[in-house]
């Protein structure tokens, strides 16, 4: 099985505005894919859409080879948003034992892999209290406890500082040469051409371009956003 995740001519129409017009991609196995496209496009609805968060009109979503209405096992697909909607209340630690709970993860230590995440004395602070990067990765650790195989990063990699964002790649990648994938939306198109194998083009609700490869895009263009900005020119901008 190559892919994770497929959409077929997936339509979603919002207020009688068609918003995505029937489209169609696929995540591979083993994938950092980077969800592009200018605001307004269409990502986070097609990412809700995955996630099982919004509802589409017509045409299919397979994942891991089934048709989403079918998959009933364990989560298949997590969601992170720009911002994650952590209990504020909560300390980062108290707000990961009741994920743990709450996930009834059964793992001899769920723990395990959280000092790679170089939180320890944050962890000890309110949600509330913690820097947006710090939420980031409390969501990251939490969300791969259940052992999703597609994760979905809505604008995920805005606001981290460097350090941050080198533990949370190293994380990342670890987790796609485990035989998962991740989909991400992002308007960081340098981060992007480093951290992504290939990308989805989506441009007012059609996708311009599925599974391109970022080192190819890279040797015709001289950056991502050179790309990004020549391809909706051709294609009639926004
Ligand atoms: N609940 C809603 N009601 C009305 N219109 C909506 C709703 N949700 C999304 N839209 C519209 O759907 C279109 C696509 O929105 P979406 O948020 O998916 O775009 P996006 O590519 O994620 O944009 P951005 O990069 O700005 O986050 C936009 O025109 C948006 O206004």
């Amino acid at each position: 099985m190559n892919s994770i995740l497929e959409f077929q001519n997936v339509k979603k129409i919002i207020e009688g505005k068609p918003i995505l017009k029937n489209i169609s991609f696929v995540v591979p196995k083993r994938k950092i894919v980077a969800f592009l496209g200018p605001n307004g496009a269409g990502k986070t609805t097609t990412l809700k859409i995955a996630a099982g968060l919004l509802e589409h009109e017509s045409g299919q979503i397979i994942i891991n080879e089934n048709e989403k209405s079918l998959y009933k096992s364990t989560n298949p697909v997590m969601f992170i948003p720009d911002y994650p909607l952590l209990y504020e209340e909560l300390t980062g630690f108290e707000y990961v034992e009741m994920m743990i709970d709450m996930f009834q993860i059964k793992k001899k230590n769920p723990y395990e892999s959280l000092y790679r995440y170089d939180m320890d004395d944050e962890l000890h602070k309110k949600v509330k209290d913690l820097s947006l990067g710090n939420k980031k990765k409390i969501a990251l650790f939490t969300t791969l406890l259940s052992n999703p195989s597609l994760l979905l990063l809505d604008e995920f990699i805005s606001g981290i500082d460097p350090i941050n964002m080198k533990i949370i790649k190293a994380i990342l990648l670890d987790y796609v040469n485990n035989g998962n994938a991740i989909l991400l939306s992002t308007h960081q198109l340098e981060v992007a051409q480093h951290f992504c194998d290939t990308l989805i083009l989506i441009n007012n609700g059609e996708i311009l371009e599925d599974n391109l490869s970022i080192t190819l895009v890279t040797e015709n263009h001289s950056t991502l956003e050179d790309y990004f900005i020549s391809t909706l020119k051709t294609n009639g901008g926004k």
